[in-house]
């Protein structure tokens, strides 16, 4: 619907204009002073005004103001006299799209109003899309309720507010990405670029390209001046997944940007400013991997200022059911399936699985068990290897075996490293997933230092 208010107090010239607008299909609405101008607005979806300037309780050009106030994705069109251009310029700078001059302009009206309904709509459709990706990507769409990620979520909200680097570590799945898209849009750059890069996903020179732009003629097939994601997250946030696989010559030239903030294009001779906020991101031992020389300390220093470690699913089980109610609609509504339920014996099976791909595991699982689904989802109906999983806690040692002794140690290095898994897997010369696996499979609980 295209819907236009016409304001003005000579009833032949409105209701002229009413004929004529209404005869190229749009829906028109008349007033004859500003106080029923201003009513209709408050209760009419209107996406164009054509105001006069002289009316009887107060001048157009003034109106524009408190017509926007009621209804600021309208666009405003005032009819001036002739001979009065000023009040043109000044309706322009109180917000107004354009002005006509009365009688001058009659062939202008149309092509005027139209553009400005399609302005008006343009602008709606996009603070729909605005206000359905703040609500995807916020915090309130991440979903558990178990204090660790209460705790976590409590931290990512005060560190949203702020420009500070963010170093978000964890397992793989867990959110990581998730939770950089919810510091993004609940912070003050949330209307500008959120701009991501897999730093495993490209060869050093690729990833140099990606990151910092080309100029043209930097190398053959460099036709033109190519922005770089650096650039694309100016005043924006820039997020880098998995920046423990970044080569060690790029992760220089990362530092020097963080510290200056300016940074030369691949082939240009001249420094290009970017203010941007970094989020990294990885699931690997950054601190331990640059004592290994293999990651830049230096760069580990500068991006391990305010760390947030994603909780594992297995430490947060009682979130599953309700991630599990959240994928499985989601899913059933994809697959249009309704009704579908799950047994209390998928839930168990689910809750004491130790989910090393963690909420991504998860969500796939539910996937595949609501395909091969009609009625309620069974344990049957997941994949092999989560089917036949020993179930974690039921596993109980004898005094004698060499379990029992691998458990005692498992414990006590866990109680010298405070409950640091990381620390305590390095110190034990084993994966991070052997050693949850071995923490669900013993029951080890932690302990109170
Ligand atoms: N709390 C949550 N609620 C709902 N879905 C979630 C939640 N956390 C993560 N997900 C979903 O789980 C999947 C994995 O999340 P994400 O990609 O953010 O993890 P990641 O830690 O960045 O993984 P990787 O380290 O492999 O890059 C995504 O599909 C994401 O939408």
């Amino acid at each position: 619907m295209k819907t236009v208010l016409i304001i003005d107090d000579e009833d032949k010239l409105r209701s002229l204009l009413s004929r004529i607008i209404k005869a190229e299909g749009f829906e028109v609405l008349e007033a004859s002073d500003c106080k029923s101008g201003l009513r209709q607005m408050e209760n009419q979806d209107i996406d164009a005004v054509l105001c006069d300037v002289r009316l009887p309780d107060g001048n157009g050009v003034e109106m524009i103001g408190l017509l926007k106030a009621k209804n600021r994705l309208a666009e405003i069109v005032l009819l001036t006299a002739n001979g009065n251009i000023g009040d043109g310029v000044q309706a322009i700078k109180n917000g107004a799209m354009d002005y006509i001059v009365k009688g001058d302009d009659n062939d202008k009206i149309l092509p005027l109003l139209s553009r400005a309904v399609e302005k008006a709509h343009l602008e709606k459709k996009v603070r729909k899309l605005e206000a359905i990706v703040s609500t995807k990507f916020s915090f309130d769409s991440i979903i558990g309720e178990s204090q660790v990620l209460k705790d976590v979520i409590g931290l990512a909200k005060k560190v949203s507010q702020t420009d500070t680097v963010v170093l978000l570590t964890g397992e793989t799945g867990t959110g990581k990405e998730v939770f950089a898209q919810a510091i993004h849009h609940n912070g003050a750059r949330a209307a500008k670029n959120f701009v991501a890069l897999n730093c495993s996903a490209f060869g050093r020179e690729m990833m140099e390209s990606e990151l910092f732009g080309d100029k043209q003629g930097a190398f053959t097939g460099a036709f033109r001046d190519k922005k770089g994601l650096l650039e694309e997250a100016h005043n924006g946030t820039l997020f880098l997944d998995e920046i423990g696989e970044m080569p060690l010559e790029l992760q220089a030239k990362l530092l020097r940007v963080l510290e200056t903030h300016e940074f030369i294009k691949v082939g240009d001779t001249r420094p290009t400013k970017s203010n941007f906020r970094l989020i990294a991101a990885t699931n690997r031992d950054l601190k331990a991997e640059s004592e290994q020389k293999k990651f830049r300390a230096d760069l580990y220093f500068r991006l391990n200022v305010f760390q947030i470690l994603l909780p594992p699913l297995r430490e947060r089980v009682k979130d599953i059911a309700l991630l599990v109610n959240f994928f499985l609609n989601h899913f059933a509504e994809q697959t249009n399936k309704k009704n579908l339920g799950y047994s209390k014996d998928f839930l168990k099976r689910l809750e004491s699985y130790e989910w090393i791909g963690n909420i991504r595991e998860l969500k796939n699982a539910i996937e595949r068990a609501v395909i091969v689904s009609d009625q309620e989802l069974q344990p049957e109906s997941l994949p092999f290897n989560i089917q036949q999983s020993i179930p974690s806690k039921s596993h109980h040692l004898s005094a004698f075996s060499m379990a029992s002794i691998e458990k005692l140690h498992i414990q006590k290095v866990l109680n010298y490293c405070h409950g640091n898994k990381a620390e305590t897997a390095r110190l034990l010369e084993i994966g991070i997933a052997t050693l949850y696996r071995k923490i669900e499979e013993y029951g080890i609980q932690k302990q109170a230092h």
